[in-house]
């Protein structure tokens, strides 16, 4: 039994692992990070295994408290990932990217793959059927989109999510709505044709906190995975144990 953990730049997402299986899910803050794996450490006391992501401010040492109960484990750019890492700054790729790569590669062998994470920022990562990752886009994600415009303008409100009437927003929360979320919508189908001009079959995984909401307005039918980036953390660690 693993605890794996995702420090995003929003949330931290955890779950305990029973082999391949997701015995139990945990979402919480940064500043409940020691409190809520004591709990879940109390909880769950076979865990063997704490593995985690981090991308967030949390670094290594909020996680060394914890070497007394069981082996803990930072993904660094020093491990082991199973797929050839074409990008050209390797040391300044985040590290949920390579972990949602090293997912992808074990997860659908032998094809390309396209990976979409909706959370504080989209990110599109892409490994060809040789498992060659050749990188892709980061962009403002859905939360980031609102607060940078009411941030950087004099007038306009800080909203939160609502899907907008019509394209036509007919008035300020609408016009904002609908360039946020269409926008949003309309990157990701727009990124997703780029691609399929390019290549020719490929998988699109789509995970992270907007995932949900994503999913159903695509034009490209895709299946969300808000499990995907924990699931590929608790497999790609097997596969560091397996081949280091
Ligand atoms: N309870 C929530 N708190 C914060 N963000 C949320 C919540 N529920 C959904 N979201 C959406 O999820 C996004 C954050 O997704 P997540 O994948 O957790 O981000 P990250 O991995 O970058 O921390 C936010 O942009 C927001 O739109
Ligand atoms: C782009 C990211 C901030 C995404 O983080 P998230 O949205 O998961 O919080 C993270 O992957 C990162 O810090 N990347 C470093 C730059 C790069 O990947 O090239
Ligand atoms: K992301």
């Amino acid at each position: 039994m693993i605890l794996t953990v995702d420090v995003g730049n929003t949330r931290i997402k955890a779950a305990v692992f029973e082999e391949s299986t997701v015995v139990e899910n945990f979402v919480f803050e940064k500043i409940e990070l020691e409190k809520k794996i004591e709990k879940i450490l109390k909880k769950f006391p076979n865990c063997s295994d704490l593995v985690v992501a981090s991308v967030g401010s949390v670094e290594k040492q909020s996680f060394l408290a914890f070497e007394k109960q069981l082996k803990v484990h930072f993904f660094t750019h020093e491990d082991v990932f199973p797929f050839h890492n074409k990008y050209a700054t390797q040391k300044t790729l985040g590290i949920d990217r390579m972990i949602l790569a090293g997912g992808a590669t074990l997860q659908f062998p032998k094809q390309n793959r396209l990976v979409i994470d909706a959370g504080t920022c989209i990110t599109y990562d892409f490994i060809d059927e040789n498992d060659n990752y050749l990188g892709g886009a980061i962009s403002p994600g859905l939360r980031l989109r609102y607060e940078s415009l009411h941030n950087f303008t004099a007038r306009l409100p800080l909203l939160t999510l609502e899907a907008p009437d019509n394209y036509v927003g007919n008035s300020t929360p609408q016009a904002i709505h609908s360039g946020v979320v269409n926008g949003f919508v309309y990157e990701i189908d727009g990124f997703i044709d780029e691609y399929r001009k390019e290549f020719s079959n490929f998988i699109i995984i789509l995970t992270g906190g907007d995932a949900e909401f994503l999913a159903k307005r695509l034009k490209n039918t895709i299946f969300a995975n808000s499990n995907f980036l924990l699931e590929s953390l608790n497999q790609t660690y097997q596969y560091k144990i397996d081949n280091d």
